[in-house]
Formats: structure tokens, C-alpha cells, sequence
């Protein structure tokens, strides 16, 4: 399979000395939904922000679609970011004064492309926010704004959807409706989606989960249960703080 997003040898040192990706080198095939998990400071976050070009790593490659990031200059990068990268946040980042319609086309618009109304219509139809296109994010629950980041995320046709936490502040039956409509984007619209979770639960959902541990690679696993996950989870905390002692 080819990957989709590929990354090789990345290197992160935050100011001050952290090294926070320590040579990680990995790929996501096209239309597999994986998750990335390790212990908290275990480089997850940054790992997901330099593949996703919304931060630079300090030394290594990252590849998407093709086209190579790390040697595409700041302006023609936040272009392809727009079109050709979907985002789920934690905290759903949408803005308040828009709609949830205005929301869900936001990315087009700042990438200069007029929204296909029929088609947006359709996407927030499928993910029963149809009634709420109105509807500013202030009057809806945390599922649904979700959602309409799932929708912004959506309507590009990106080539690679990232989401960091995207079930960290909801309520468990909000949580698993997202999860599962993160699968159905992979499954049933052939979609990529790399997942940052801490949840061995959400984790479940993905095809296949890569473990970070100090910033390197520390294996991974396919059609994971959230039993083996939270296993090996546990696992790479003893091996942390049998090293650190
Ligand atoms: N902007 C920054 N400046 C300096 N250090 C940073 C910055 N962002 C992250 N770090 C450090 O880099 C390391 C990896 O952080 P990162 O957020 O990628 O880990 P994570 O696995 O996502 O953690 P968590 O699960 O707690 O969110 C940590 O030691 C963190 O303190």
C-alpha cells in the first residue's frame, strides 16, 4: 500500500534543548486510520505538527501525497495545508462568529475556492448536523461541534485528515459517535486519518496504533483491542522509569 503521509529520520529540539522527536521514521498507507500514542511528553503532538507542516522539525523529511513538505517555503505550505490537510482539534477550533455552515467552509474559502453549496450541504447532511447549518457553535454540544470540525475537515477532500485528542473533551457516548465517524470517513470515503489519543478505548477504533516513547518509535500494532493497547501502554511506562532510575 502506498503511504499516504510519510515521514523520515525527524528530528525535533524545541528552544532550550528538548528533544522532542528523536530520528522517528514511519508512514500511513492511503485510506488506513491510525492512532498515535505513548506516554505523556512522549513527542505525539509534535509528531502529528510536523507532518502536518504546522511546525517545522529541526532535521529529517516529511512527505504527503508526494509532495515534500520540509522543502516547500512557508507560503506555498500553508496553501497546501489548506486543501490537502483536514484538522481535528481537541478544542474543535471554530470560530464563534461564524455558522456552522461559514465554519465548515472556511478552509476552502481562505484556500480561494468558491464551496460547492450541494456538496457542503450533503457532507454536514451525512454527519446529521443538517438542521444546524445556521446554528453559531456557542448553541451546540460538544459532539456536534465536533462534528462540524469533522465537516471543515471534510470538505476539502484532503489527502490526510490529523486529529490531536479529537475525544478528549467529550463525554463518552459524544466520544464514541465521533470515533466511529472517524472510521466511517476511512471506510467508507477511503479518507486517511492519523489520531493522537491517550485512550486506550479510542485507540481501538483505528486500524493499527504506532507506540511513541521518548521521541523514537517503540513499535506498534495492528487491529488493536483497548485490553493490548493499555498492555503495551503500561509497558513503555515501566520501561521509561526503569530507565530514568
Ligand atoms: N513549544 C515547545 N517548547 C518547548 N518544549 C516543548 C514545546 N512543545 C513540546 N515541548 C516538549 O517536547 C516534548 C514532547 O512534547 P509533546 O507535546 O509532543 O508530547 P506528547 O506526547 O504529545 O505529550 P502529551 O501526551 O502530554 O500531550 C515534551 O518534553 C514537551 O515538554
Amino acid at each position: 500500500m502506498t503511504d499516504i503521509v510519510r515521514v523520515e529520520e525527524l528530528y525535533k529540539t524545541y528552544e532550550g534543548g528538548v528533544t522532542a522527536l528523536d530520528g522517528v521514521t514511519v508512514g500511513f498507507p492511503a485510506g488506513s486510520f491510525t492512532a498515535v500514542m505513548g506516554p505523556s511528553g512522549s513527542g505525539k503532538s509534535t509528531l502529528l505538527h510536523c507532518a502536518a507542516g504546522l511546525d517545522r522539525p529541526t532535521g529529517g523529511r516529511v512527505f504527503i501525497d508526494g509532495t515534500e513538505l520540509t522543502a516547500t517555503r512557508d507560503t506555498p505550505m500553508t496553501k497546501f495545508r489548506r486543501t490537502r490537510v483536514g484538522f481535528v482539534f481537541q478544542d474543535y477550533n471554530l470560530l464563534p462568529s461564524l455558522t456552522v455552515e461559514q465554519n465548515t467552509v472556511l478552509s476552502l474559502r481562505l484556500a480561494g475556492r468558491r464551496p460547492d453549496r450541494n456538496r457542503v450541504r450533503a457532507v454536514l447532511t451525512g454527519l446529521v448536523l443538517g438542521d444546524k447549518r445556521s446554528e453559531r457553535p456557542e448553541r451546540l454540544s460538544g459532539g456536534q461541534r465536533q462534528r462540524v470540525a469533522v465537516a471543515r475537515a471534510l470538505v476539502t477532500e484532503p489527502a490526510v485528515i490529523f486529529a490531536d485528542e479529537p475525544t478528549g473533551a467529550l463525554d463518552l457516548r459524544s466520544a464514541r459517535e465521533v470515533l466511529t465517524l472517524l472510521r466511517a470517513v476511512v471506510h467508507e470515503h477511503g479518507r486517511t486519518v492519523v489520531m493522537v489519543t491517550h485512550d486506550p478505548v479510542a485507540a481501538a477504533y483505528a486500524d493499527s496504533v504506532v507506540f511513541l516513547a521518548d521521541g523514537r518509535v517503540a513499535g506498534s500494532l495492528s487491529a488493536p483491542t483497548a485490553d493490548v493497547v493499555a498492555e503495551r501502554l503500561a509497558h513503555l511506562g515501566d520501561r521509561i522509569a526503569e530507565v530514568a532510575a
